[in-house]
């Protein structure tokens, strides 16, 4: 048995009925053995064996009270993963599907995608099984209140610094903040990325995600000969990383047509009109159906998943495994020529391979969505420094950082005899740095 498998083997005995978990070591240890082949000095110092387990895993009671009086209790999880390159940094998951292995296979990646950044930060993710929705924003306040009150003790602005994800964004990052600020006495602005501008947050987080994966895909594109220009785009989800993909596409002159929700999809064959989703999704927090409500030529689908309409390049940026082998059979039946991942592990690994065996053109998760992450290093840096930068200065190098990512992804791809192929090349020029840092550092 090889090195690899039997790491996987250990790996799935260990952390049982963690599926998502075992899917992204699979994805990152296969890709990553031509490195282990040329530096068997990874394999000797146990590299392998400490990559794959997190430095500290914390779950915890999230009591709270609904508006009713009515008890519920929620379980918190905070992973540390990594910390070899800097303080843990990821977001934290709001949703009813949460649970430990989801946490896992997110602060896994998110060890290779922070060190594809090239700023200091290690790897880490948390959230709960909390579902925000259809509560009020005073229930969300105090389920935000308790949940920091445990988390509080487990993170810093140089231990651990988390974010938002699915469920969580400026309102809740602002609510965290704020018994962060009590519980600690102290202003330590650092503590978590996506806060609000009057308070230490960055301009461009909001949008950096979106924006990122579309630099990232303009990137790749141009390297194949190719452009947005004029392309016709699917994409899934209507959050925070699907809204500001839209909005970078069409800037760059491509028609985004589709975009969906959990309960379904909108067909605009003219083009998605944005401010309609910022009003519905930002504003109104409401379905993604009521879209032909202001626009009745446009379609709704409930039910239904967005890859069914025919598309030249697809964004999933919802969830993870959103793409099974049988969508990724019908993007190309369709005529796709690329997929970016703006969501995390969006395609199942089969899928990837099916991808990548018809030289479809894939910006993986890791690299694609690294803008996100990065962007929340560079509020941390402004929040070291006590100043804030311009938009325009926070975009310029958002944009310089993931032209670098695919320069590095790219270059890693080749390296290794596999040009073209992003997925390898990201996780090796992901993990390359790590593990360099972890033997420099001894067995720890
Ligand atoms: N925010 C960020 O900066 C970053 C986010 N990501 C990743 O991007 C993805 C989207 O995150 P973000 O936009 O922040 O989250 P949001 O909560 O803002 O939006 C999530 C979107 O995905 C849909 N969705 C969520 N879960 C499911 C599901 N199980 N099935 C179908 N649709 C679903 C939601 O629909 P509905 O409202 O109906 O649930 C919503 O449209 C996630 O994979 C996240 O990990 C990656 C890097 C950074
Ligand atoms: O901004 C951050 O710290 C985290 C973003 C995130 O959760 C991710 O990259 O998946």
């Amino acid at each position: 048995m090889s090195k690899v498998q039997d790491i996987l083997e250990q790996v799935k005995k260990r952390n049982p009925g963690e599926s998502e978990f075992h899917q992204a070591v699979e994805e990152v240890l296969k890709s990553i053995e031509p490195v282990l082949e040329k530096h068997p000095e990874f394999i000797e110092n146990g590299i392998l064996e400490r990559i794959v387990e997190p430095e500290r895993q914390i779950m915890f009671r999230v009591p709270w009270v609904d508006d009713n009086g009515n008890i519920h209790v929620n379980r918190g999880f905070r992973v540390q993963f990594n910390s070899a390159i800097g303080p843990y940094k990821g977001g934290l998951r709001f949703h009813p599907s949460v649970y430990l292995g989801i946490i896992k296979f997110l602060g896994f990646e998110q060890i290779f995608k922070n060190s594809l950044t090239g700023l200091p930060i290690g790897g880490g993710k948390g959230g709960s099984d909390f579902d925000p929705k259809g509560k009020s924003d005073a229930e969300i306040m105090r389920f935000c209140q308790s949940f920091m009150t445990e988390l509080y003790r487990h993170i810093g602005p140089d231990v651990d610094v988390p974010a938002g994800d699915i469920g969580v964004g400026a309102r809740e990052i602002g609510y965290l903040f704020g018994q962060y600020r009590r519980l600690r006495n102290a202003y330590e602005a650092g503590v978590l990325t996506g806060k609000g501008l009057t308070y230490g947050g960055s301009l461009v987080r909001k949008e950096a995600t979106g924006f990122g994966l579309i630099y990232f895909v303009r990137e790749m594109l141009a390297a194949n000969n190719e452009s947005l220009k004029d392309k016709t785009i699917v994409i899934s989800g209507s959050g925070n990383v699907a809204t500001y993909a839209c909005q970078k596409a069409q800037e760059y002159g491509a028609k985004v047509v589709a975009m969906s929700d959990s309960k379904g999809y909108i067909y605009d064959k003219d083009g998605i009109k944005l401010d309609t989703i910022k009003q519905i999704k930002e504003v109104e927090r409401k379905r993604i159906s009521e879209y032909v409500k202001y626009h009745p030529e446009a379609e709704y689908y409930e039910g239904k998943k967005v890859w069914d309409v025919k598309c030249d390049i697809a964004l999933p940026c919802a969830t993870q495994n959103d793409i099974d082998v049988d969508y990724a059979q019908k993007l190309i039946d369709n005529g796709v020529i690329a997929v970016g991942e703006g969501a995390n592990m969006p395609c199942t690994n089969e899928a990837l391979d099916l991808f990548l065996e018809n030289n479809i053109l894939v910006a993986p998760a890791k690299a694609a969505n690294a803008g996100g992450v990065a962007t929340s290093a560079l509020e941390m840096a402004q929040n070291s420094m006590r100043l804030s930068w311009t938009f325009e200065e926070v975009n310029k190098k958002l944009d310089d950082i993931m032209v670098n990512i695919f320069k590095m992804s790219d270059k890693a791809a080749k390296e290794y005899g596999m040009e073209g192929n992003y997925i390898a090349g990201a996780n090796i020029a992901g993990f390359l740095k790590v593990a360099n840092a972890m033997m420099a550092q001894g067995t720890v």
